[in-house]
């Protein structure tokens, strides 16, 4: 089916694409809109659900889908966490991804624990009072200096030891296969496989 994705964020189309092949996943900005939604909540599941409701009230009560993601990293209490898009970001000033990353290198200087987790809020939402939440995680460690071009966000210092390479040295069919997008995306495409079709919907 046709799954509206509620994102202004080219990347996670792309990922969602290859990791729901059966489903076409099509963006606001494809439908020649923007995709500006102030994210108020608490957590990543809180703001996939504020940001799949704000999509879901424009477009004729479709389901939508909605991704809240980020880099949650242990010495640092989580941070950036939710706020990951904005980190070191105040009112008014914007910060490249490279930017981003170089000062949570920065403020890791020092930390013996590197230890960190991406984290991908998933909603499946058919309307205001039904939806389905997928959360998944990818565990990693922070690199000491950046690493490869594939990707996005803080994939070139997320190190996962288990490939002995940082996420932006993977190709995108390995990082589907254990990120975090990839891990919440093939859990929500089993539940449609399985329960696509009572739900009415597909
Ligand atoms: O809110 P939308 O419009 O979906 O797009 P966004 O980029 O603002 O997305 P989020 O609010 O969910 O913030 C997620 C941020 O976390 C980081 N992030 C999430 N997934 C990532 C991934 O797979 N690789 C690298 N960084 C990622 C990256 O900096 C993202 O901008
Ligand atoms: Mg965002």
């Amino acid at each position: 089916m046709e799954l509206l994705l509620a994102t202004g964020n080219r990347h996670k189309r792309d990922e969602f694409q290859a990791i729901l092949p059966e489903h076409r996943i099509v963006i606001p900005e494809d439908l020649g809109t923007s995709f500006e939604c102030e994210e108020t909540g608490a957590s990543f599941c809180e703001n996939s659900l504020i940001k799949a409701a704000f999509l879901h009230a424009r477009a004729e009560g479709r389901p939508v889908i909605a991704d809240d993601s980020g880099l949650c990293v242990e010495a640092l209490d989580g941070a950036p966490g939710i706020r990951s898009a904005r980190y070191g970001e105040d009112e008014g000033t914007s910060l490249s991804s490279q930017e981003k990353y170089e000062l949570l290198l920065r403020n890791l200087q020092g930390k013996t624990n590197r230890n960190a987790a991406f984290v991908c809020s998933l909603v499946f939402y058919i309307d205001d009072l039904r939806y389905f939440i997928f959360q998944e995680t990818c565990r990693g460690i922070i690199a000491e200096a950046p690493r490869g071009s594939g990707g996005f966000g803080y994939d070139p210092v997320f190190f996962i030891p288990e490939t002995g390479r940082t996420m932006a040295e993977l190709s995108e069919e390995e990082k589907n296969r254990i990120s975090h997008r990839g891990k919440a995306g093939s859990a929500l495409r089993k539940f449609l496989q399985s329960y696509g079709d009572d739900l009415g919907v597909v």
